[in-house]
């Protein structure tokens, strides 16, 4: 299971920083647990461990197996909650490099999540003289960037299959009922998953959402299951214990006491992404009404030499939040060097997550002397159970720390005004008043 510890926040905590915060935390747990706060319609999440489809569970795992058995590539195609959660799994329980190291499933390449051009013919490039398929995914059915691209790719795919195999070869992730996507996957047949209702895109990955690829990517997406549900079990309890009520109160007290950033620290490249994923996580969560802590991200050792300079002495704004997993899967021992040329014989003999773990032990301490207050979630390994439970604890933490702040954790209107002027500048119909308002300002 995981831990959390805030001894290395503590200093920079009122004594009472949790004691203060227990109604205020049963209260938002009770919101959680019956849908009955700001935005209470979404939280379909919070059970979804343990009450999930299990008829489509199995469909997801027959479909994963087809595509790993007729497929060398998977296009994934969707953007925000609809991308994040799957990248984050396939790379943290695989590898950042998964498809140049994996050659028992298809690679798995993500596209939709932008609008670069060059991204998109370079992903063509690398996958048009391979069998492959297709996975779109979008809640809404109406986002720009998936929409475009899945126009693109089904159009290729298309050319290389002809019509009827090219519908087999695309699996349509979108609404029970409703959207562009939803309408187009009955007309063309595509095999069809769904997004619950009352589950938001960033609290999706647990869902068909992330759960096609992630298992398309050969990662166990029962024990995934499995890891969410006992960190359900655990954390939707009650009590000062739960490491999800003293991530959500020690980070609302930070920010009360005036900091700024939280930044999510990892250890392994093979992170980068799950940090992405926790800032749509957060920042769509919480970031509104003119509140929250800006959420960030960095790698380490990495960028202890780059950002590291900054939060040891820049502007006294952030928390850390480390995540720290136990164990590294290999061992790799520093060898002897008789000519010792650069001073490393010390080292000979070791194993290199031990200079690891120094290096983590040392940054904290700095870091906390550097006035950083330091928060630790150490997880037991980069396995698909312990991620399972990583992603719940971070749901349910963002979920009670929504309700913390006050404000509706389950909307983010925020997203509407770039896309409503994009909508006017590309000539959308309907948008011709606000294209000329636009247009004179540019
Ligand atoms: O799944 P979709 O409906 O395509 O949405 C994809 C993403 O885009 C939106 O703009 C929202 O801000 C995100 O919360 C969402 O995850």
């Amino acid at each position: 299971m995981l831990k959390f510890d805030t001894s290395n926040a503590v200093p920079f905590l009122p004594e009472n920083w949790l004691t203060s915060r227990l109604d205020a935390l049963d209260s938002a747990r009770v919101k959680l647990e019956n849908g009955s706060g700001l935005g209470g319609d979404y939280t379909g999440w919070v059970h979804l461990p343990r009450d999930y489809d299990k008829e489509e569970f199995a469909r997801i795992q027959a479909a994963a197996e087809r595509i790993r058995k007729d497929s060398q590539a998977l296009v994934v195609i969707g953007i925000g909650g609809s991308y994040l959660g799957a990248r984050a799994v396939v790379e943290l329980v695989n590898s950042p490099n998964f498809n140049l190291t994996h050659k028992n499933g298809p690679a798995i390449y993500f596209a939709g999540n932008g609008l670069s051009t060059d991204a998109m013919l370079e992903v063509i490039d690398l996958i048009k003289d391979k069998d492959w398929s297709i996975n779109v995914i979008s809640k809404s059915g109406t986002t720009t960037e998936p929409a475009v691209a899945f126009r693109i790719f089904k159009n290729l795919l298309e050319e290389k299959y002809g019509k009827e195999e090219a519908r087999k070869r695309i699996y349509a992730t979108t609404d029970a009922h409703k959207g562009a996507l939803k309408g187009l996957a009955d007309a063309e047949g595509y095999e069809e998953f769904v997004v619950p209702d009352a589950v938001g895109g960033r609290y999706s990955v647990l869902t068909a959402v992330g759960l096609l690829p992630i298992a398309c990517a050969g990662v166990d997406i029962v024990e995934l299951m499995a890891g969410a549900e006992e960190a359900m079990t655990a954390l939707t309890a009650p009590g000062q214990d739960n490491p999800a009520w003293q991530y959500a109160a020690a980070r609302h007290a930070l920010y009360t006491a005036g900091k700024k950033v939280e930044i999510l620290v990892g250890y392994e490249p093979s992170f980068r992404f799950f940090g992405e994923w926790w800032k749509q996580l957060f920042g769509e969560t919480e970031g509104k009404e003119g509140k929250a802590l800006f959420p960030a991200s960095v790698e380490f050792t990495a960028d202890l030499h780059s950002m590291g300079q900054y939060i040891q002495q820049g502007e006294r704004l952030m928390l850390e939040t480390v995540v720290r997993f136990e164990k590294s899967r290999g061992s790799m021992e520093i060898p002897h060097d008789p000519d010792n040329v650069d001073g490393l014989n010390f080292l000979a003999g070791k194993d290199l997550s031990f200079v690891a773990e120094q290096a983590m032990r040392g940054t904290l301490l700095a870091h906390v002397d550097g006035g950083v207050p330091n928060l630790m979630v150490t997880a037991p390994g980069r396995d698909a159970r312990s991620v399972g439970a990583l992603i719940y604890f971070f749901e349910y933490a963002c979920g009670l720390s929504g309700y913390l702040l006050e404000i509706n954790p389950f909307d983010q209107p925020g997203v509407e005004a770039y896309k409503n002027n994009m909508y006017a500048l590309l000539g959308k119909p309907g948008y011709e008043d606000k294209k000329a308002e636009l247009e004179a300002r540019l």
